[in-house]
């Protein structure tokens, strides 16, 4: 049985910045995605992670994406230093992506602070050594766990449990419903986004939002890693609520969802 996840629940998950915050005590989310095939990414999970509020976003990766990154969102730091929470994989394929990157992701994943694995990063779940969140849509579960994608869509909760007990690991499953399974046998739910957020580079955006709500969870996380599940459950509630805003009722880009991204905490967290 799964326990829906909605507006009320999220908005619990919101770090609100206080009089002594500093960009850092605020939270750092780094990022190695991106790739020469799809530079997009990284500027997507960048762009959704500062819009969904955090003390710095750290992109590290090759030329190109870099340079888009800092194109679009010249507040990105690109040089190296110390994060809280770690995005890799969005807009990589595993066995494709250049030597300065594959470094960069060998040591994201050694860091043992909280990661989003994401597309090109899945397969590299077992390598992580902090607390790892998956977000693999249908057809990347499957692959996972070697079965069809068919069979993952008819039990798609049960899919998402078995791959988070697997892996102990918090998976969330994307799609009309997004289901958060953790290791223990919970199971969250998420149904907020409408049908036309099936568009290419709302999951890279995704993985950003859940970035950031990581990273501003640092200490929280440290304490109990557990809260990784409704941490995650609250990004796919907020990029649901985003995408029904740019909606409105017909088709809109990604970035149009990163743009209501502010307005949609505004509103949880006036009640
Ligand atoms: N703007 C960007 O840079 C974007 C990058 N993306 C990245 O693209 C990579 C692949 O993600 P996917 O979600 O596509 O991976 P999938 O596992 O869904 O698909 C893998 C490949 O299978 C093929 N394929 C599968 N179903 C198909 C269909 N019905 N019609 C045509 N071709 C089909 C495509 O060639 C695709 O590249 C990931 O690294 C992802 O992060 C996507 O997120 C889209 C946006
Ligand atoms: N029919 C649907 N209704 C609502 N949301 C959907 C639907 N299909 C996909 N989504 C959402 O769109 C996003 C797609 O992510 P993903 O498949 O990773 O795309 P991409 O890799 O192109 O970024 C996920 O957040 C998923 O939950």
């Amino acid at each position: 049985m799964d326990a829906s996840f909605g507006p009320e629940q999220a908005a619990r998950w919101i770090a609100v910045p206080g009089p002594a915050d500093d960009k850092y005590s605020r939270g750092v989310v780094g990022f190695v995605t991106g790739s020469a095939r799809y530079p997009g990414a990284a500027v997507l999970g960048v762009e959704a992670a500062l819009r969904t509020g955090v003390g710095m976003a750290r992109y590290l990766g090759a030329g190109r994406p870099t340079r888009l990154v800092l194109q679009r969102r010249p507040e990105a730091v690109t040089a190296e230093g110390r994060v809280q929470a770690w995005v890799v994989g969005s807009g990589q394929d595993p066995d494709d992506v250049d030597e300065l990157t594959a470094a960069l992701r060998e040591r994201a994943l050694a860091d043992p602070v909280p990661t989003v694995l994401d597309a090109g990063a899945l397969s590299f779940a077992g390598r992580a050594t902090g607390t790892r969140v998956l977000t693999p849509h249908a057809g990347e579960l499957a692959r996972l766990l070697g079965r069809d994608r068919a069979e993952v869509e008819a039990d798609a909760a049960g899919a998402a449990l078995e791959a988070a007990s697997r892996l102990s690991a918090v998976v969330l499953l994307k799609g009309h419903t997004t289901y958060v399974a953790d290791a223990d046998g919970g199971l969250l739910s998420a149904a907020s986004a409408p049908a036309w957020t099936a568009t290419a580079g709302t999951g890279d955006a995704l993985a950003g939002i859940l970035g950031a709500l990581l990273a501003t969870h640092a200490l929280e996380l440290e304490a109990d890693p557990g809260i990784a599940a409704p941490l995650a459950a609250t990004a796919a509630v907020l990029h649901g609520l985003a995408a029904e805003r740019a909606s409105g009722g017909g088709p809109f880009t990604v970035l149009d969802l990163c743009a209501e991204l502010p307005a949609t905490i505004r509103s949880l967290l006036a009640g």
